[in-house]
């Protein structure tokens, strides 16, 4: 018989997940931070990484459309607008769309999704799923990955920018402000978790949406890895950088 952890011992385990198996581990991003990418290498992260940029909103909507706790959709409320903008203020896909215009993508074909591989868009609409789905405090969980986003952020703009000179700090504006935004959603996220899962049944279902939601991030640079890196298998119908850029 499973026991019922205390509201500490389930965040310990939660992060444990993440330090195991958070896609900060994952070999293309070491190789994306540590500047051993080409150009078309990273445009063609930054693409198929929009199709998760525009179906985060959708989730949160999926999640707030399900929510019969008003004090919830209150707080979630603002994931949408920071991802979407309100009218008149730039949101967090237009800062998105301008690292892809800056890596000279244009801005059409980026938000077709066309050229994105299937695997990332078989992964992304996989978590809009997930939280239509499941319970609201599994749904929840699955946003936890956030907690060890900061770090990869920070990495991730320090990196980008030593290393490549087609990256600029104008770009780098969308990693600058999830620094703040994802701490707050996370810290939110997490103590609804703590309070919401309660026996031992929902704390392995938060437990196994967390794994879920490392296994979406983790597949999406698995697939990126075998396309454009090694061996090289494009699947048709994807993005095939130019040849100038490497
Ligand atoms: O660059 C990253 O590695 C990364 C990871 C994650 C994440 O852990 O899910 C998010 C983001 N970025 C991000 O920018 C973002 O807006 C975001 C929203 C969510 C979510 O699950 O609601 N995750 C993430």
């Amino acid at each position: 018989m499973t026991k019922i952890l205390s509201p500490e011992e389930l965040e310990a385990e939660l992060r444990a997940i993440g330090a195991e198996r958070y896609h900060d581990k994952h070999p293309f991003h070491k190789l994306l931070h540590g500047g051993k990418l080409n150009k078309g290498q990273v445009q063609a992260w930054a693409l198929n990484r929009y199709c998760y940029q525009s179906a985060v909103p959708r989730k949160d909507a999926a999640l707030m459309s399900r929510c019969y706790d008003r004090e919830l959709r209150q707080e979630w409320a603002h994931r949408i607008t920071d991802h979407d903008g309100a009218p008149g203020e730039e949101g967090g896909i237009e800062r998105w769309l301008a690292l892809t215009t800056g890596l000279g993508l244009d801005e059409d074909y980026v938000k077709s999704m066309k050229g994105a591989l299937p695997a990332t868009r078989f992964a992304v609409e996989a978590y809009v799923n997930f939280v239509r789905e499941k319970s609201m405090v599994e749904a929840v969980a699955s946003s936890l990955t956030e907690l060890f986003a900061p770090k990869i952020h920070e990495e991730r703009i320090s990196g980008m920018l030593e290393h490549y000179d087609f990256i600029d700090d104008s770009v780098m504006q969308y990693f600058r402000r999830r620094l703040t935004q994802a701490p707050r959603d996370a810290g939110f996220a997490l103590e609804y978790v703590k309070q919401h899962a309660r026996t031992p049944e929902a704390q392995a279902g938060v437990l196994d949406a967390l794994r879920f939601k490392t296994n979406v991030l983790w597949v999406q640079l698995d697939a990126l890895y075998l396309a454009y890196y090694d061996p090289g298998m494009i699947p048709p119908g994807a993005f095939v950088p130019a040849e100038q850029d490497g």
